[in-house]
């Protein structure tokens, strides 16, 4: 039986302005709850503005996109992102950054510090949760974005080039994260170059040049 459809992409086109290039046409292709999905190809193709689209931060020029809810009741499915610049609050702590999304929808300190040190646990790096997260390396902050993904639960977990800025061995480590996501049910979507990513995905897409080919 098929996984259960997060996001549906019908013949999407998209570009960034009137009379420009259109930089996504004609994508048609299925997100599914419980299935990493990878978006892989060259440069400049249109991964991120792919992943853009599917998480609601720009809305399709042609086509359409549609979003279903995970659970009953909820309007749409709730998004984590995990992209190449961090984004992560620069006062606070390793903890503090995971712990703010279960934070913000539980209003319960010691359940969300629970739930961010058991994800910081699963991106390795346990023994850091105090550092102010500007203390941290590049690579770790990367790792920290990623446990912030998971702590949030969310039903959608979207990630840009997670391991372009990691070693070999964190990049494993960042692999078994999103796997774990994948376990519980999230549907995730990385746009990546790295064929560890590609080979973890259940689901392959090839965008060239804004086209997507739906390889398996
Ligand atoms: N804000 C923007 N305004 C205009 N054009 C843009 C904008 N963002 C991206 N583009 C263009 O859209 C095309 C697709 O870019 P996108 O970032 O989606 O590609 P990508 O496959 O993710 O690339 P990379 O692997 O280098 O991150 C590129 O030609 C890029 O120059």
């Amino acid at each position: 039986m098929d996984a259960e459809l997060a996001v549906a992409l019908e013949d999407v086109g998209f570009e960034y302005g009137r009379g420009l290039d259109a930089v996504v046409d004609r994508a048609t292709f299925d997100v599914r709850y419980g299935v990493a999905t990878c978006l892989y190809g060259p440069s400049g193709s249109g991964k991120s503005t792919l992943l853009a689209l599917i998480g609601r931060l720009v809305q399709p020029t042609r086509g359409r996109v549609g979003w279903h809810p995970r659970h009953a009741g909820e309007s749409a499915p709730r998004f984590a992102w995990v992209t190449q610049a961090a984004n992560l609050v620069p006062s606070l702590t390793v903890v503090e950054n995971v712990a703010l999304g279960p934070l913000a929808r539980s209003g319960s300190v010691a359940g969300s510090y629970a739930r961010a040190e058991s994800a910081i646990a699963a991106v390795g790096l346990l023994g850091l949760e105090r550092r102010p997260v500007t203390a941290v390396s590049g690579g770790q902050m990367q790792r920290v974005a990623i446990a912030r993904a998971l702590a949030s639960d969310a039903d959608v977990l979207l990630a840009d080039e997670p391991t372009a800025n990691l070693d070999a061995s964190a990049a494993a480590v960042v692999l078994e994260a999103i796997g774990l996501a994948v376990e519980a049910g999230a549907a995730v979507v990385v746009a990546s170059h790295d064929a560890a990513v590609l080979e973890l995905a259940s689901s392959r897409i090839e965008v060239r040049g804004g086209s997507c080919r739906v390889v398996g």
